[in-house]
């Protein structure tokens, strides 16, 4: 018997009211793998992540995760199975961050039942890995941007579910922080989770992931290994840039140069006065 795929959409339409954003997309995200979503400004992405999470409800098409529809899951079960990291997401009023993190467990715990030690050690090591221990008695409202967001990454992994769903999960974030995010997420898809992530760097998209799905205007244009997917004629197509694609010089997968930028000059301004 074959293994059912992590998450299957089967000819789904989406939108929002009246509105359809996507059109029949039929698409297999692979257990196991490290997926990317990447097109350009508002063709979809996350609104194809947000009817996975059972968000949005498709007006047709199906979605099922793990080979079953996802309407059969109870909401429980389904917290227990997805978990979604969403953009721009508001600070709970008044909540500190182990307060957050703590909520991820919700899923974990019966009605009537005390935190258990488990949901204790849960709670320290997603604080621990998103390096927010320090901030764990501080309040959400008063945090940086990126702090903030690492807050709600580490709830997203004390809910500890099997398949990631991130929006954009390295906004906010300086540089350093989005490269330890994203080998988080490495370490997730290599310990065997399903990730599924919306990223708009194109080379951070090739480094990590196993997968592209590229979209364009609520379609999928273009699935497969980055090596295959990402090259110049893809990225004139979707987004309409001329650029240059070259080997990283330290992973060696395709990264991205755009050849249209008015600074053409490799001088810096000032070197040759
Ligand atoms: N809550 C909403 N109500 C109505 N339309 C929406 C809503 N959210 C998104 N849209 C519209 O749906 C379309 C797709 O938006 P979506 O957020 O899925 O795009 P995206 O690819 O994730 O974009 P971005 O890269 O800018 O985040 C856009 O035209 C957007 O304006």
């Amino acid at each position: 018997m074959t293994t059912p795929p992590a998450i299957e959409l089967d000819s789904v339409t989406v939108g929002y009211d009246r509105r359809t954003v996507c059109r029949d997309v039929s698409l297999r995200i692979t257990e196991g793998s490290f997926t990317v979503f990447i097109g350009p400004n508002g063709c979809g992405k996350s609104t194809l992540l947000r009817t996975v999470a059972r968000v949005l409800r498709p007006s047709e098409g199906r979605v099922a995760v793990l080979g079953r529809d996802i309407r059969g899951y109870s909401r429980r079960q389904y917290a227990r199975t997805v978990g979604l990291l969403p953009q721009g997401i508001e600070a709970p009023a008044g909540m500190a961050v182990t307060d957050l993190v703590l909520r991820g467990r919700h899923p974990h715990r019966s009605a009537l039942s005390r935190w258990t030690s488990q949901d204790e050690q849960a709670v320290t090591a997603a604080l621990a890995v998103t390096g927010t221990t320090e901030l764990g008695d501080r309040m959400l409202a008063e945090l940086s941007g990126g702090q903030r967001q690492r807050a709600w990454l580490a709830m997203l992994l004390a809910q500890d579910t099997p398949i990631l769903l991130l929006d954009e999960p390295t906004t906010y974030l300086d540089i350093a922080h989005q490269y330890e995010v994203l080998d988080l997420l490495a370490d997730l898809h290599a310990g065997g989770r399903t990730v599924v992530a919306v990223l708009h760097d194109l080379n951070q998209a090739a480094r990590y992931a196993t997968d592209l799905v590229v979209l364009r205007d609520g379609h999928v244009t273009t699935t497969g290994h980055p090596s295959t997917v990402l090259t110049p004629d893809l990225v004139a197509e979707v987004f309409g840039l001329s650029c240059r694609v070259v080997p990283d010089p330290v992973t060696g997968t395709p990264a991205v140069f755009p050849e249209s930028s008015r600074r053409t000059s490799t001088t810096h301004p000032r070197s040759g006065s």
